[in-house]
This record gives C-alpha cells, sequence and structure tokens, in this order.
C-alpha cells in the first residue's frame, strides 16, 4: 500500500472518531492539574492515572508512573511528592525507529473569576466558532492526548504502526519540570535506549493561519523576592506612616527591574546575549506575521514594536523580563485598610543565547539585594530563583523537521514557516544532551489560543489536522534514509 493510501485510510478514520477524541480531552481537562498549586497535587497524580489508563486500553506496554522524590525548595510543604512521569511503549521492533514523544499533562491555574466565559475545567464544544475551550485545550492536555488517537486511528485503520512509539508524559512542565532531568539521565541507557528522535507538541503557530514547525524556544528563569516586616497584617490607620511597609519596599525593588518599553534595567544581562548577525535578518523576512495579528491576539493595541523584525527578535532572540505578582498582597475587590506583613514578588526573565543561567541568578540575586539595600529599611529582603529551564535551538532541516514538513504539507497544502518560540519547554535541551538525538517541535494550535490565559481554545480543526499531521509525521520518519 503506497503511503498516500495509508494516510487516506488514517485520515478518513480520525474523522470518524473525533467525538470520541474529544470525549477523552473532555474527561482529561476534567482533572484540575495545576502544578503550581500545592492543593491540587493529588489531581496532577490523579491525572497521571488517567493518562494511564488510556495508555493501557491502547494496548501500551511497560508502563510506568515514574515517583521523582519530594519538591525541592521553595515549597510550602517540604514532604510534597512530585507528580509521576508517565512512561510508555507501543511497539518494540528492532526493524523500526523509534520516536520518544514528550508532552506535559498539568496545567497553569485557572478560575471562572479570572473572566473566563465558563468553568475552565469543564470543556466546552463550541459548535458555532468550531473550538474547544478549557484549561488544557491548546497547552498541553490537547496535543498530548493527540499522540493517543494516533495510536488509535492507525488500530482502527487497520495500519501498521511505522515506529515504536515511547512516551514521556511529565506533570510538572508549568513548574520548572522539577525532578525530570535526573529521570532523563537516569534512563538514557535503559529505558530510553533506542530513541532515535524526540517530538514534542507543546507550543503553538505563530499566527492562526499558517503552520509553523519550530527550532527555538527561550528559556525560564523564575524568581520570587520575599519581603518580611511585621509579624501579622496590620491597620493601616493604626500603624501607616510608623512602620516600615513590606509592600512599599517590594514595589521599589520590582520598580528597579525593567521598565515600560521592556528593557532590562539589571546591570550585566545585556552584556551576554549573542549580537544580532548580517545572515539572521533573512529569517525575519520570510516569516508570514504581523503586527495586526499580534494585536488580534492580544486583544489589544498594546504592542510595543510595529515592524515584524522587532516584534520576532524580541519574542525569540531577547530576553525579556515579566512582572508576575505579588502573593500575600491585598487582590481582592473593595478598599481594604491593611498593611501585609510578608509580601513576595514574583517575576521571570526570558532567556536566550548565550545567558548562563547560574551567573544570571548571581546578577538578579544581587541586584534585588542592592536595591533593596538602598533603601535603609528594617524590614527583611530575600531574593531566591524558584527554578530555571534552558534556552533551545536547532537544525530546523534534520530528518525529523523533513518528515514534520511533508507532513504539513498533506495535510495543510503549505509548506510550514520555520520558526522559534518566545515560551519555553525547560526539558528540550536535556533529551537533545542526554539522549545524544535531535528534538524536534510540531505544534498543534494557533498564536491565539490563549494558552496561559483566560478563555483557552483549541480549534477543531487544529486538533483534528495535529492528529493527521502526527500520523504522516511518523510514517515520513519512519521511511527516511537518516535519524
Ligand atoms: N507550552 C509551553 C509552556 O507554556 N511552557 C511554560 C514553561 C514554564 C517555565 N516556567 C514556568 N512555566 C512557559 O511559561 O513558557
Ligand atoms: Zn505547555
Ligand atoms: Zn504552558
Amino acid at each position: 500500500m503506497s503511503l498516500d493510501q495509508k494516510f487516506e485510510k488514517i485520515f478518513k478514520k480520525v474523522d470518524e472518531l473525533k467525538p470520541q477524541f474529544i470525549d477523552v480531552l473532555a474527561k482529561a481537562i476534567e482533572i484540575p492539574a495545576v502544578s503550581s498549586d500545592e492543593s491540587l497535587r493529588p489531581m496532577v497524580v490523579k491525572k497521571a492515572h488517567f493518562l494511564a489508563d488510556q495508555l493501557k486500553s491502547l494496548g501500551f506496554s511497560d508502563i510506568q508512573l515514574r515517583e521523582l522524590g519530594t519538591q525541592p525548595p521553595p515549597v510550602n510543604d517540604p514532604k510534597l511528592q512530585l507528580p509521576p512521569v508517565v512512561l510508555a511503549r507501543y511497539g518494540n521492533d528492532p526493524a523500526k525507529k523509534t520516536v520518544l514523544v514528550y508532552g506535559h499533562y498539568d496545567v497553569q491555574p485557572a478560575a471562572k473569576e479570572d473572566g473566563w466565559d465558563s468553568e475552565p475545567f469543564t470543556l466546552v464544544v463550541d459548535e458555532e466558532k468550531q473550538l474547544l475551550k478549557g484549561r488544557g485545550s491548546t497547552d498541553d492536555t490537547g496535543p498530548l492526548t493527540g499522540w493517543l488517537h494516533v495510536v488509535r486511528s492507525h488500530q482502527e485503520a487497520g495500519i501498521e504502526f511505522p515506529v515504536n512509539l515511547i512516551t514521556c508524559f511529565e506533570g510538572m512542565e508549568e513548574s520548572g519540570s522539577l525532578g525530570l532531568d535526573d529521570l532523563i539521565a537516569v534512563e538514557a541507557d535503559k529505558y530510553f535506549k533506542d530513541v532515535d528522535t524526540v517530538c514534542i507538541s507543546d507550543n503553538y503557530w505563530l499566527g492562526t493561519k499558517k503552520p509553523v514547525l519550530t527550532y527555538g524556544l527561550r528559556g525560564c528563569n523564575y524568581y520570587q523576592v520575599t519581603i518580611n516586616g511585621p509579624h501579622a497584617d496590620l491597620h493601616s490607620g493604626v500603624f501607616g506612616g510608623i512602620i516600615a511597609e513590606p509592600m512599599i519596599d517590594l514595589v521599589q525593588v520590582m520598580g528597579t527591574l525593567v521598565d515600560s518599553q521592556g528593557k532590562i534595567k539589571i546591570e550585566g544581562i545585556e552584556e551576554m546575549v549573542a549580537p544580532v548577525t548580517e545572515k539572521e535578518h533573512e529569517i525575519y523576512e520570510k516569516i508570514d506575521f504581523s503586527v495586526e495579528e499580534l494585536n488580534a491576539a492580544s486583544g489589544s493595541n498594546t504592542s510595543l514594536y510595529k515592524k515584524k523584525e522587532d516584534i520576532l527578535m524580541h519574542r525569540w532572540r531577547f530576553p525579556s523580563l515579566s512582572i508576575h505578582g505579588v502573593e500575600g498582597a491585598f487582590a481582592g475587590q473593595g478598599a481594604k485598610t491593611v498593611i501585609p506583613a510578608k509580601v513576595v514578588g514574583k517575576f521571570s526573565i526570558r532567556t536566550v543565547p548565550d545567558i548562563d543561567s547560574e551567573k544570571l541568578t548571581k546578577i538578579v540575586v544581587e541586584h534585588c539585594e542592592r536595591e533593596f539595600a538602598k533603601l535603609n529599611s528594617p524590614n527583611t529582603c530575600k531574593a531566591e530563583l524558584i527554578h530555571d529551564g534552558n534556552y533551545w535551538v536547532s537544525d530546523p532541516f534534520n530528518a525529523s523537521f523533513t518528515a514534520a514538513a511533508k507532513a504539513t504539507k498533506v495535510v495543510y497544502g503549505v509548506e510550514p514557516d520555520l520558526t522559534r518560540e518566545g515560551g519555553s519547554i525547560p526539558i528540550t535541551l536535556s533529551f537533545e544532551e542526554k539522549l545524544k538525538t535531535n528534538v524536534m517541535l510540531l505544534p498543534m494550535g494557533r498564536g491565539d489560543d490563549g494558552a496561559h490565559s483566560i478563555n483557552e481554545k483549541l480549534d477543531i480543526s487544529n486538533f483534528v489536522n495535529g492528529i493527521k499531521i502526527m500520523s504522516a509525521y511518523l510514517h515520513y520518519y519512519a521511511e527516511s534514509p537518516e535519524k
């Protein structure tokens, strides 16, 4: 049977099975697997078991829920267990290539009060807009379950699976992939011994129309600054003006990190960024993107840059510093006259070549300490790294990218753009280095999916076509003469 004939059968099955695939996604999304919320850790574990059950019913073998030990500090509960990594195999034929598919089953926090139109952990199938709405729909439960549907479509279409598949599904990606590095190192010569390539579907098209393949990610170093003052929250009428307020100190320290144009004000970071090369400019010219698409995705007109090249460079190859929030501060409605006793400011820096993570942390911590010292406050200040994750840049013309480009052409009828991504998948570089294989990023969703935001969605066409691309990719990769 020719590849085209195989694709016809598989794609037909994907279309037929769409309602069942959506049903599996709905069940997975129902589990609020928020890795950053310690109280929800049992839910993250529950989702791991849900996936293991799905894999079992599909006939995967050697299914392991691998424990990673306790979560390292800073953490409230020092005995908090990390969620397990779900390892499984589908096929073990030495004559076939082996593809490791990575995805994460944990999600970002979400609450209706944040502004969602519906309950975030109840999948909404919007027939009118043809989209699936719910936390994790695009990041990353939708794409992760896509791999399971690839297997089922092959089974029901009666097409031999072209490769050996290994899953590595983790539950801490949104919290820095804690513990996974060590597991990959330990299993490099065991469970992952025969892996020829790694495919990750956990990012998005740049815009809304053109499919992309991704060959670069920024890293992410996440920090917290804790300012400790009085023993308890106090009445601002009784104590205001006569005690040193932690929140006043914190906003001053945080105010020295970045300006409103996005320029990082911490000395020593700019010097570590690799210079822009002449050749690089050509890359941006070819990419299909505009400021209008950025505005549409952000739902605003707040872009700091108007030119495509500036936007892409600042998303892909320059660092950025974002301020995320303050734990312990009054954040409700109304006018509570409180002086918070202890506040924890959270910010992260997206890192790029050639920023050294350890050096960056030293610079950041010293900067915060220096700025706090200037305040002459009797409060205490501690700045620390919560987690870091490496940036990654690859060759976009290896066998895996070539196979994915062919698969995209078969499904969408166009050559994908080759993009980098502003976001991070902390474990990507570890796979490349520890397994000595290449890694390819094959996004399923679109740039306006609202990952990490309210009303996160995945277009039904992206879900269905994504499963078809994943299927075709495995066939093209299996046929490729190189690894
Ligand atoms: N889809 C990838 C993603 O959202 N990654 C997170 C990873 C991360 C790092 N630190 C906290 N989360 C991202 O924010 O880019
Ligand atoms: Zn993700
Ligand atoms: Zn995410």
